[in-house]
């Protein structure tokens, strides 16, 4: 209890300082964070076991880097990887080549290790059901790639949540910047389609977020992240939060082969987490995944989730060949 309420304390007197900069305030948070949960690990790993280094085993204990979470000290958040497939393949046949090219990937070649990885695949709407069929028993995860503003009624060409969870998906994902960029969607509704989501027992959602290139050259990264994230997130309630996977997409990164640094994908999940703290507190805010995705491949995937707050990748181009999929979901193990 005094590891949360001690450094939180500082953290609040911090946050209502005038001033200072939002980055030396997560800068001197970050360091009594660090310092103060080290210390008190430190102390109880030596009163309860002499060679109490071999007791860490999180992922952010296993690889320490100078980019440190301020909040992940304590917490092992399950690596979660997703493909994205868009609006491909063209056709059925393609899907189901695909699919049993990964299925065989995954049931033969799993270590434990890469058991504890959480995979996701979203094909599209009509590829769905041979996805769920063709992947069972993979440890494959089914996702839908959109859901309607509505759960029913005269609405053409709709697919609504309760559909797609009745048939066996397990995500959903909204707010992917093609949606918002072409397809006109606004926060609004995907605060509203998440709602819909959330009121099906059992479906996830991943929530897409990110700035556009001229955001980004505007230094506008964390009020756009920020806004997207308050108003994606309006009404949800801290228990649902445990659903919600995040994915920081930045929009000049996606299909562009420019991915994001690991430095600057770590920058964007921390202001994330920042808001996910503010608007939840920081120890549900801690156990939110969030996913970095743009031009990630096999070579890239490794570096970035080495950063300790990136979790997990949203993978496009990529996870649309089964080999370099699966070999980002090995890369993802730390
Ligand atoms: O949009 C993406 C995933 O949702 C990323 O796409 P790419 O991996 O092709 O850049």
């Amino acid at each position: 209890m005094a590891v949360e309420i001690i450094p939180g304390i500082f953290i609040l007197v911090l946050s209502k300082l005038e001033g200072i900069t939002q980055q030396k305030k997560r800068v001197t948070a970050s360091v009594i964070m660090n310092s103060f949960c080290t210390a008190v690990l430190l102390s109880i790993l030596l009163l309860v076991h002499p060679a109490g280094a071999f007791v860490l085993q999180g992922k952010n204990l296993q690889r320490p880097t100078d980019h440190q979470s301020s909040f992940a000290l304590f917490s092992a958040r399950r690596p979660v990887i997703a493909g994205n497939w868009k609006l491909n393949p063209k056709s059925i046949a393609e899907a189901s080549q695909l699919l049993k090219l990964l299925h065989a990937n995954f049931v033969n070649h799993r270590t434990p290790a890469q058991l504890d990885v959480e995979v996701v695949v979203f094909p599209p709407f009509p590829f769905l059901l041979e996805a769920l069929l063709v992947l069972q028993g993979s440890g494959i995860k089914v996702g839908a790639q959109n859901v309607a503003l509505q759960t029913s009624g005269a609405y053409t060409g709709e697919v609504s949540a309760p559909m797609v969870r009745s048939i066996g998906v397990d995500y959903v994902m909204l707010g992917h910047s093609e949606r918002r960029a072409i397809f006109g969607e606004s926060d609004a509704d995907i605060n509203k389609k998440l709602h819909l989501c959330l009121a099906e027992p059992g479906l996830g959602v991943i929530l897409c977020v990110g700035e556009t290139e001229d955001e980004y050259e505007s230094k506008l990264l964390a009020s756009v992240c920020d806004v997207q994230i308050r108003k994606g997130l309006k009404g949800v309630s801290i228990s649902d939060l445990s659903r919600i996977i995040i994915a920081y997409e930045p929009v000049w990164a996606i299909g562009t082969g420019k991915v994001a640094t690991p430095e600057q994908a770590q920058v964007a999940h921390t202001v994330i987490r920042n808001t996910l703290t503010d608007m939840y507190g920081y120890q549900a805010a801690d156990s939110v995944r969030i996913q970095y995705g743009g031009s990630v491949n096999p070579e890239n995937v490794d570096s970035l989730m080495s950063m300790p707050d990136v979790d997990g990748a949203l993978v496009g181009g990529a996870s649309l060949t089964a080999d370099a999929f699966t070999r980002i979901v090995d890369g993802a193990i730390h």
